[in-house]
């Protein structure tokens, strides 16, 4: 991949698709036939926890080389299910394994390596790469979708993950005016820049509007008692206090973040082409900053490149057009408008079923169970992020 290429005028060169934005378009459902036992024991990941067989069954995989896996897509998908496969290993119920054994460990780390992604599973995985449609003829709607792998829950993990790649398939029709934005701003072209605007506000509208879909499809308190503990990561953990132990990679054990959608590049990308800088005061900044880390690097690249390059937010604000203004200021409202939405789902999905749980069980949540997986104290973190958000809007005087 020509990494010298500027992302920004040739996106496709960093895995990003100009329909479908950052989710891996038409991910690989099967690997080479000595790699599909990974694919097999993910599929089977629910029954398996369920019959409380799935640590022996991880434990008989053989180890094998990832030299063989051919492209992108396949080391995607590989990637993708072995961090189902590890995720499952160590969660499996609540006696967590500190050790995940070579014969996933070698392969997951490498793997990561040659990815840009750490040995965890992350957002690229399990939203991002972890759908199929099931008529290839049909187009991306949730009833003509399935996720390639799922947790234990019923539906909850495919509503959870297919609502999330919908939202980001509604925003990623913002991705396709980048270039032009820079071109405008590069050109100093007012009128290119407040159309190119009003789609990217109009794009994340259609995302708002697609956010709706949580509450059809997914429970909130499967979401809270099952799923949220398989999203769980081994940094800041009170379970895995000094990290998980990847055997034949290091002795010493790593930590790394659960899953956020802090991993979520398209969000990261709006704030980073409209010039919305997160407060370093309370590390939301610095804990953004980390979750780049955990994108594909392709990704994670091309937002280094907006992020320095955007001088949007200078220009508009400089000029004395008040309708530039008004169009910057349309997609700044949108982002508010669906970080609001975000936090009032949060509250059904995280605060109520906790607050009932503790209320049943006659005691305050430990303190894992209000932070973020990433670690973070969500609701501080979620608010602070929406505030940023509506700070950034300009003086239309
Ligand atoms: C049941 C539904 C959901 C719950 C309970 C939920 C919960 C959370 C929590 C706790 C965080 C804080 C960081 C973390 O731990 O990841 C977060 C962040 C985030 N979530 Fe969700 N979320 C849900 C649905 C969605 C959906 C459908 C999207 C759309 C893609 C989304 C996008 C984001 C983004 C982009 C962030 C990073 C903060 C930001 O940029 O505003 N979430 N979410
Ligand atoms: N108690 C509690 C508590 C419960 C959950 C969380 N955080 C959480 O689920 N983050 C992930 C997330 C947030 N929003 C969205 S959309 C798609 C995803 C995803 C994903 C996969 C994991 C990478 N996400 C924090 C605390």
């Amino acid at each position: 991949m020509a990494l010298l290429e500027n992302p920004l005028e040739h996106p496709e060169k960093f895995h990003i698709s100009k329909d479908l934005g950052f989710i891996l378009e038409d991910p690989l459902e099967e690997l080479p036939d000595r790699y599909q036992v990974w694919v097999k024991l993910a599929k089977n990941l629910p029954t398996l926890v369920e019959e409380g067989q799935f640590r022996e069954e991880a434990e008989q995989l053989p180890e094998l080389s990832i030299d063989e896996l051919q492209g992108y897509k396949e080391q995607r998908l590989a990637h993708l299910a072995l961090s189902v496969i590890t995720m499952g290993y160590v969660w499996q119920d609540r006696n967590v394994k500190e050790v995940l054994p070579r014969n996933i460990a070698v392969p997951f780390w490498n793997l990561s390596e040659k990815l840009g992604l750490p040995p965890i599973m992350v957002y690229a995985d399990c939203v991002l790469a972890n759908w199929k449609k099931k008529d290839p003829l049909g187009s991306m709607t949730y009833d003509n979708m399935d996720t390639l792998f799922a947790f234990p829950g019923g539906d909850c993990s495919k509503g959870f993950f297919l609502v999330s790649l919908l939202v980001e398939k509604a925003a990623a029709s913002a991705m396709k005016v980048i270039p032009d934005i820079f071109e405008a701003v590069k050109k100093k072209n007012s009128e290119s820049l407040k159309e190119s605007l009003q789609s990217v506000a109009s794009s994340v509208y259609e995302a708002y509007k697609t956010f709706q879909l949580v509450h059809e499809h997914v429970n909130p308190n499967d979401f809270f008692n099952i799923l949220r503990v398989y999203l769980a990561g081994w940094k800041n953990c009170s379970l895995l206090p000094k990290g998980l132990i990847y055997e034949g990679v290091s002795e010493i054990p790593k930590e790394f973040a659960g899953g956020s959608a802090a991993q979520s590049s398209i969000m990261q990308c709006f704030d980073a082409l409209l010039g919305i800088q997160h407060t370093t005061e309370n590390g939301n900044a610095k804990y953004l900053e980390e979750m780049r880390n955990y994108m594909p690097s392709p990704h994670k690249i091309f937002l280094e490149a907006v992020a320095s390059h955007s001088s949007v937010r200078d220009f508009v604000s400089s000029s004395d057009d008040i309708q530039l203004k008004k169009a910057y200021n349309e997609c700044v409202k949108a982002l508010v408008h669906i970080r609001n939405y975000h936090l009032q789902v949060v509250n059904k999905y995280i605060i109520s079923p906790s607050s009932k749980q503790d209320s049943e069980k006659g005691q305050k949540s430990s303190d894992d169970e209000v932070k973020g997986t990433g670690g973070t104290n969500l609701l501080i973190f979620l608010r602070s992020v929406r505030d940023t958000t509506k700070r950034a809007l300009l003086e239309e005087s």
